[in-house]
């Protein structure tokens, strides 16, 4: 059974806090162009991934892909069934199963660099994965489109580190890098990475002009003490391997932020029966839901004369002006054959991390009975993801 709640104005300036598109994300949304690869090349590609060449595949099924594998996948999944969105998988090696709530979407279990590619190949339709993957693997491409860039999990940054003993000892800064006369045509800094597109354009466009890369799977933190390299570019999260393996990060060597996000083939969205539905039905929820992850719903009851004075004594109160309302309704009471109210029931809802703040608020108003109960969804009048989305496909 689900209790639907949701508040009804005729102003135009909705009081909810609506969730702005970061900055970040809009930087991320218009990528610059792909680079070119040779005919060849890009045949062998085709005949591996599908077409690329603006036509899209004939199926009636819309494809979303999720990691298959790592440290997204798990934290994929839990994000999803909390959006009601669970996908039913027959067994973990089975690489495709679906989401009963979304009819005619099949979801396809891969590697997250593979989901990118196939997105690009138009093998994909949707996917989740860390902006990362996107940023290195769809090498800015026009036909991929962040839906949602901020999935709130997977959080980590791509950040340049070099160790923290011998010549690098006072090098605390990317500019103090650059300027290090060590590095010549000959014996360029060595830097061991992953992210062979993202890697080579960062530090050239921050001036390291004598570099050269070498790449390996993992375990990069190894690469400077094994003296296969004087730097690296890696994923940092807590910061715990840098500082096992004695490495530094430097300022200015953040490449870019990365948590999971929403990503769609812009071509999909445009060309493919019901892919756009299936788009604003999954980001309607994701954002309902991340919204409502942050909040509390509180219940009160307080005495007071009126609806009016009530609400006054609630919003003179910081902690508890925050959202939207208060929800005040009388608590009718039988007194002296008459039918009262003399006190108030409120609903409130409150950001999670002023939970405290605001019971403590709403008892020094005279509120008693405090419930707390968590919230599920919290659907905004439209969501501003989707209006930016349709504008990003000129519709
Ligand atoms: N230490 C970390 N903490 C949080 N998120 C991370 C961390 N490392 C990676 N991620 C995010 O999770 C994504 C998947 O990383 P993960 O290491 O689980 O898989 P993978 O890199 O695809 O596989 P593998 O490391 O086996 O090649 C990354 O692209 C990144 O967005
Ligand atoms: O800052 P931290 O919290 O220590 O996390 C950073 C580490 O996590 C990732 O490695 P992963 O665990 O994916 O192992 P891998 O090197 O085998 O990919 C990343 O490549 C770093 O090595
Ligand atoms: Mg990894």
């Amino acid at each position: 059974m689900w209790a639907f709640t949701a508040n009804f104005q005729p102003s135009l300036n909705s009081p909810i806090p609506l969730i702005s598109i970061s900055s970040r994300s809009s930087h991320s949304r218009v990528c610059p162009k792909p680079t070119l690869i040779c005919s060849s090349l890009q045949s062998q590609v085709e005949t591996l991934n599908g077409t690329t060449d603006g036509r899209i595949s004939e199926r009636n099924e819309i494809r979303f892909g999720l990691p298959s594998k790592g440290r997204m996948a798990t934290d994929t999944l839990e994000l999803l069934k909390d959006c009601q969105l669970s996908v039913k998988q027959v067994n973990p090696r089975q690489y495709v199963a679906n989401i009963p709530q979304l009819s005619g979407l099949e979801v396809w279990f891969q590697r997250p660099k593979d989901i990118v590619r196939k997105l690009l190949s138009g093998d994909l339709d949707l996917g989740i994965v860390g902006l990362d993957t996107v940023s290195e693997y769809g090498q800015g491409s026009e036909d991929l489109i962040i839906v949602h860039e901020a999935l709130e999990y997977g959080d980590c940054r791509l950040s340049l580190a070099i160790p923290k003993y011998g010549i690098f000892e006072n090098v605390n800064s990317i500019q103090d890098l650059a300027q290090m006369p060590q590095w010549t045509e000959s014996k360029p800094l060595r830097v061991a990475t992953g992210f062979t597109y993202l890697g080579p354009k960062f530090l050239r466009e921050n001036g390291l002009k004598h570099v050269s890369f070498s790449t390996a799977d993992g375990a990069l933190e190894a690469a400077p003490a094994m003296g296969i390299a004087d730097a690296i570019l890696d994923l940092v999260s807590s910061g715990t391997t840098l500082r096992e393996n004695n490495l530094k990060e430097i300022e200015g060597g953040v490449v870019l932020e990365s948590q999971a996000v929403l990503l769609a083939s812009r071509k999909s969205l445009v060309q493919r029966k019901g892919a756009l539905d299936t788009t604003h039905e999954i980001l309607e929820r994701l954002e309902a839901h991340l919204t409502a992850v942050g909040q509390f719903t509180v219940t009160a009851n307080m005495r007071g004369s009126s609806a009016q004075e009530v609400a006054e004594r609630v919003l003179s109160q910081p902690s508890l002006s925050g959202m939207q309302g208060p929800t005040i309704s009388p608590v009718f009471c039988k007194r002296d054959g008459k039918v009262v109210a003399d006190y108030y029931a409120i609903v409130i809802c409150v950001p999670k991390k002023s939970l405290y703040k605001s019971v403590q608020q709403l008892r020094a108003i005279g509120g008693s009975g405090v419930l707390i109960s968590p919230l599920t969804y919290i659907f905004d009048e439209e969501t501003p993801r989707w209006n930016q989305l349709l504008k990003e496909l000129g519709l």
